[in-house]
């Protein structure tokens, strides 16, 4: 019943009720990552006590959730546009494949074509934005067009720089991952408190990044490879290799791995490499990323609706046994 309704002693009574239950749920959910309650059903009763707090103000104890500044527990993560669409991309198997798509690449263009070869961290990729060098938002790829706002939580990452060494405006895109180290330390307390393992450092990060409360968030020591600069023209800037480099010379983290190669041999031996060191690395990869060097190259080769024309990724074979399922090859 509404809170003005209730009489002093039943207000009370009710409050007293109401922080006792809101107080033992954010245990369960903070401590354990597993609420015997919807967040829905949370949002229900935490409401009811902020409204009968309000009609009785006296009511108001320090140990109140209500009293704990910024870690109100959202029902649901507000919904962020991209502007430009955040893609994903095609891959193939197969270092014949890999070679026919660079064949079909260099006839479409008419001459050989450099590339920017990177490590394909696997993790979930991530949008963060800047107003004069100050973070304002980061966001999840959602479907691609529409994503998560996830600011508070990457507010917590070490890695995402909150202030940029020059006062831009720009946006930014990467990998959001978890290192194995992180991962390894997360599932054996999982495990010591009962919690489900995660099955990989790829889950882990993207339930670590989606979490409802940024303290949870900020326990999870998630990092991140920032490889994508959004606009490059603004800052006169015209290859992909270049794009690193600058983002990292605003402060971002970028992957130390990537490289320009001019042909398949090159690639090949990069591929050859980072099959033999890919266990040894301290994040987990699942292939590489060829992307055509040059940016204006890139803008005219465009994308399809779903993957850009201009790179592709080359998968390894799966670590653990699972079902490899053969994504499009761009055509
Ligand atoms: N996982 C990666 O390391 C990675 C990378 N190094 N570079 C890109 O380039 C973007 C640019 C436009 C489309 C893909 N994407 C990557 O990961 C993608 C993002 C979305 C799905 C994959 O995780």
């Amino acid at each position: 019943k509404p809170a003005a309704q209730f009489t002093l002693e039943e207000a009370q009574a009710e409050v007293e009720k109401l922080r006792k239950q809101l107080n033992q749920w954010r245990l369960e959910y903070y401590t354990k990552d597993a609420p015997t309650v919807t967040d829905n059903v949370y949002d229900d009763h935490y409401r009811d006590l902020q409204a009968l707090e309000e009609a009785y103000p006296k009511l108001v104890t320090p140990d109140s959730p209500t009293q704990e500044v910024g870690d109100v527990i959202n029902s649901d993560f507000a919904k962020v546009q991209h502007p430009i669409p955040m893609l994903s991309m095609g891959d193939v198997f197969s270092f014949e494949e890999l070679s026919e798509w660079d064949a079909r690449m260099q006839s479409n263009v008419g001459h050989p074509v450099d590339y920017n070869v990177e490590l394909k961290i696997d993790g979930l990729a991530l949008s963060l934005i800047y107003e004069n060098g100050k973070l304002v938002q980061g966001s999840t790829r959602g479907d691609g067009n529409v994503g998560e706002d996830v600011t508070r939580n990457v507010l917590t990452i070490a890695s995402v720089p909150k202030q940029l060494k020059q006062p831009l405006s720009l946006e930014v895109r990467g990998e959001c991952y978890m290192p194995k180290a992180a991962f390894a330390k997360l599932n054996a307390r999982q495990e010591t408190e009962g919690g489900t393992p995660f099955a990989n450092p790829r889950n882990a990060a993207a339930g670590s990044l989606r979490q409802l409360d940024a303290k949870v968030t900020a326990a999870r020591e998630l990092d991140t490879f920032i490889y994508t600069l959004i606009e490059p023209e603004q800052f006169n800037v015209t290859t992909q290799h270049e794009a690193i480099a600058f983002m990292q010379a605003l402060g971002f983290t970028t992957n130390p791995s990537s490289e320009v190669a001019g042909d398949m041999q090159a690639i090949d031996t990069y591929i050859k490499k980072y099959t033999t060191d890919r266990d040894a690395l301290p994040y987990g990869i699942d292939g590489i990323v060829l992307k055509v060097n040059d940016l204006a190259l890139q803008a005219q080769l465009g994308n399809t609706v779903k993957v850009p024309r201009w790179e592709i990724a080359y998968k390894f074979p799966p670590e653990e046994a699972e079902t490899v399922i053969h994504d499009i090859v761009w055509t």
